[in-house]
């Protein structure tokens, strides 16, 4: 989803990844919004620096640039340890992760993206790493081979994930903290972009501010994304600074939709209504029918709109609301009347 505003895929120069990491906040103090998650997580660290311990293992679930990574280098940083990031798909065999292990100090942070693409021999060996921060490693080989069980230093596992509902059970019993990443309302979104112009150093009006937010799809990394865009035409087609003029027009001419949907959120509102009548439709026949899979539509899309009150669950299925007709300036129900 919106693949072209994110800064961390290819095609995106040195400069706008430089952007990224200076907008990215490095303190429980910078970060907005997430108010429960983040009051746990201060007493959780709060207490395991008091003792001197390893934070417990930690996951955060939720769909694309709510933060989870700004998270796990916000917990390092607040238990004053270093982290080391790397992937699920990267992780191919047990031997690189016992390579990442071994190379940990205590209660340092080793994190994991896409936790839910380890693949399950890699897994099963993150298990004993976890739970008993012991792992069989493989030395020599031929017929001298023989495994020797290692101690690690006790560190902290943190995982991060789109996708909760395709993390094993065994995988996910063994996070003892557990936290959902929320959409952020379009105040919390007006704060971070009014922080984020001010470390690009570009002024910006309050209602410049909250209309790039309201059209950011609760999501921050959208918000920095459309700011860095409306920047460009305010330094190319205006004076520099971001007003409500220059802000419309940009987003104009980003073809941003006025509630930030993106294509596929479009899609299946356009789809429940013109081949389902407007619902209820299951969820797998939806999906189905816009090509995509059932988690993804339940975990990444669903979640949005139903927030913006676009789609109802139903016990029957999927149903859109009177507002998703008028979204995408649709009659609702049979036409009515008619010339004859
Ligand atoms: N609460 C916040 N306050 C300010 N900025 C934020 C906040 N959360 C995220 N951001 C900004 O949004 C960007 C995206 O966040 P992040 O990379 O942590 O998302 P993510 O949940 O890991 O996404 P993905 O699932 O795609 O990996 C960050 O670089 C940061 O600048
Ligand atoms: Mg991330």
């Amino acid at each position: 989803m919106n693949e072209h505003l994110d800064p961390t895929n290819e095609g995106y120069s040195r400069e706008e990844v430089d952007i990224e990491k200076a907008l990215r906040p490095l303190s429980f103090e910078d970060f907005a919004g997430q108010d429960q998650v983040l009051e746990n997580l201060k007493v959780f660290v709060q207490a395991a620096n008091l003792r001197g311990e390893a934070l417990d293992h930690t996951l955060f679930h939720g769909p694309p640039g709510l933060g989870k990574t700004t998270l796990a280098n916000i917990l390092a940083n607040e238990l004053g340890v270093n982290i080391k990031i790397t992937s699920g798909p990267v992780l191919d065999k047990p031997g690189d992760l016992a390579g990442l292990l071994t190379n940990l100090d205590e209660r340092d942070v080793l994190f994991i993206d896409e936790i839910h693409r380890l693949s399950p021999i890699v897994e099963e060996y993150l298990y004993s790493a976890m739970e008993d921060y012991r792992i069989d490693i493989m030395i020599e080989t031929g017929p001298n081979a023989r495994t020797v069980q290692i101690d690690l230093a006790p560190f902290t596992l943190v995982g991060a994930t789109t996708r909760s509902g395709l993390l094993t059970a065994p995988m996910r019993a063994r996070f003892g903290i557990s936290s959902r990443l929320q959409y952020y309302t379009t105040e919390l979104l007006t704060t971070i972009v009014q922080r984020s112009s001010s470390i690009l150093g570009v002024p910006i009006s309050m209602e410049a501010a909250i209309e790039i937010a309201g059209r950011s799809r609760g999501t921050p990394r959208i918000a920095n994304a459309l700011l860095r865009r409306v920047r460009d035409f305010a330094q190319i087609k205006g004076n520099g600074s971001i007003d409500i003029k220059i802000a419309k027009y940009s987003l104009e001419a980003l073809h941003v939709d006025a509630h930030g949907l993106d294509e596929m959120d479009n899609k299946i509102l356009a789809t429940i209504i013109d081949k389902f009548k407007g619902g209820p439709v299951g969820l797998t026949t939806l999906a189905t029918a816009v090509s995509e899979s059932a988690e993804t539509i339940e975990e990444v899309y669903e979640p949005f709109l139903i927030q913006q009150g676009f789609i109802m669950r139903t016990p029957r299925g999927r149903e859109v609301t009177e507002d998703a007709y008028k979204h995408l300036g649709r009659v609702k129900g049979p036409v009515q009347g008619g010339l004859f």
